[in-house]
């Protein structure tokens, strides 16, 4: 069994008082900045003057000074803006900044995997990598649990930086759910593996398959997104809870029997050279230069996908559903003020 990290392996000291920059205040960076904050850590948001998270860090009663000024002051700078703009960020605002004794730090590997950032001797360089979107980072913490999390230290320049970043993960919550040791380039390889063909790619294509296979066959919307979609939650929380046995033990054994007889049609050896592809892409680093590229040429191609999933039907259907389901807490992300832009 691999080595976990728990609370009682960190030691919240190490942060406590420390000068934390978080650069950034979107998913991960609103998560990471009150968790520490609640933690004892001393955090300032950097974030550039016209930044549209701007106001909502203040009102979360942050400092917000400009990036570059937030790793002045610092001691430790976590870089928690979009993965594509972290190079340009790090030349203009950290480097400057990050003279010896400094700790830098990520919550995903990937400008390091790729060579995009070489930060010099001298520095700890650390990543704090949670296994869960930024908004549950800080809804479990709240709650009183944690997401879990993985390590990884890429220099030592200190001799502590392993420890400081099981502090920092303490700080986060990551300690109470574990903490696995790895390094940036299996964090990175195996993250943009599993957003891509399982969690984000894979479960959305899914959902969208089947919601429509029904849809064109002639059955109502409503009950495809409910038999689709809304149960998919249901039967993800069993698993979650007790793995794919507890699920099963959940549902009728008819719907086991379409679990052994359905998922392998539908997963296939086709489907599992497409995911093997994948992951060459990933390794060869050929998929992080196309997204590089799409981000340096504008993101006209990225910017019309993201239009077009706005207006699948799945989402019509599944926004006037939940509004009649308020103990969800749903949010309308079609509505203009959500939109993510
Ligand atoms: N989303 C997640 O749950 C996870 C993300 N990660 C990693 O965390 C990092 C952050 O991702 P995520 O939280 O999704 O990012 P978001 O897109 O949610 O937020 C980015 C934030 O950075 C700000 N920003 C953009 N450019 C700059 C800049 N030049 N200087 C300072 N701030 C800037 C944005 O401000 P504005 O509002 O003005 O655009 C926004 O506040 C990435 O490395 C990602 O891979 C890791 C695990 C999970
Ligand atoms: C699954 C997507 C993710 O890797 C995450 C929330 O862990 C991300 O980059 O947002
Ligand atoms: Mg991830
Ligand atoms: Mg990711």
């Amino acid at each position: 069994m691999a080595k976990l990290h728990y609370d009682s392996d960190a030691d919240l000291g190490l942060i406590q008082g420390r000068r934390i920059a978080v650069l950034g205040y979107g998913s991960q960076g609103h998560a990471h900045a009150q968790n520490l904050r609640d933690s004892g850590a001393l955090v300032r948001i950097g974030l550039p003057a016209g930044s549209r998270s701007r106001a909502k860090a203040q009102g979360d009663g942050f400092e917000v000074p400009e990036p570059a000024e937030a790793c002045a002051w610092a001691e430790v700078i976590m870089v928690l803006t979009p993965d594509t703009g972290q190079a340009a960020l790090y030349e203009q605002c950290v480097a400057p900044h990050l003279t010896p004794g400094k700790t830098l730090m990520f919550a995903h590997g990937f400008n390091i995997r790729y060579g995009l950032i070489q930060p010099p001797a001298g520095v700890d360089v650390s990543m704090i990598a949670p296994k869960g979107p930024g908004h549950r980072v800080r809804e479990v913490f709240v709650e009183g649990g944690g997401v879990p999390a993985l390590v990884a230290v890429h220099q030592d320049a200190s001799g502590t930086a392993k420890a400081f970043a099981l502090a920092y993960a303490k700080g986060l919550g990551a300690t109470r759910a574990g903490v696995l040791d790895t390094t940036f380039t299996e964090e990175t390889e195996t993250d943009l593996f599993g957003e891509k063909a399982v969690l984000c790619g894979g479960v959305s294509a899914l959902v969208k398959a089947g919601f429509k296979t029904l849809v064109d066959a002639g059955y109502q919307p409503e009950i495809a997104y409910f038999e689709c979609f809304h149960e998919l939650k249901l039967i993800v929380d069993l698993m979650y809870r007790g793995g794919l046995t507890y699920m099963r033990h959940s549902i009728s054994d008819t719907a086991e029997y379409g679990d052994y007889t359905g998922g392998p049609r539908i997963i296939n050896d086709a489907s599992r050279e497409e995911m093997k592809k994948i992951l060459k892409e990933i390794q060869d680093g050929s998929y992080a230069e196309g997204w590089i590229k799409e981000n340096r040429t504008g993101r006209a191609w990225f910017e019309a996908q993201r239009a077009a999933e706005k207006e699948e039907p799945i989402e019509k259907v599944g926004r006037d559903l939940r509004k009649a389901m308020p103990f969800l807490d749903p949010v309308d992300m079609l509505a203009p003020s959500e939109a993510k832009v």
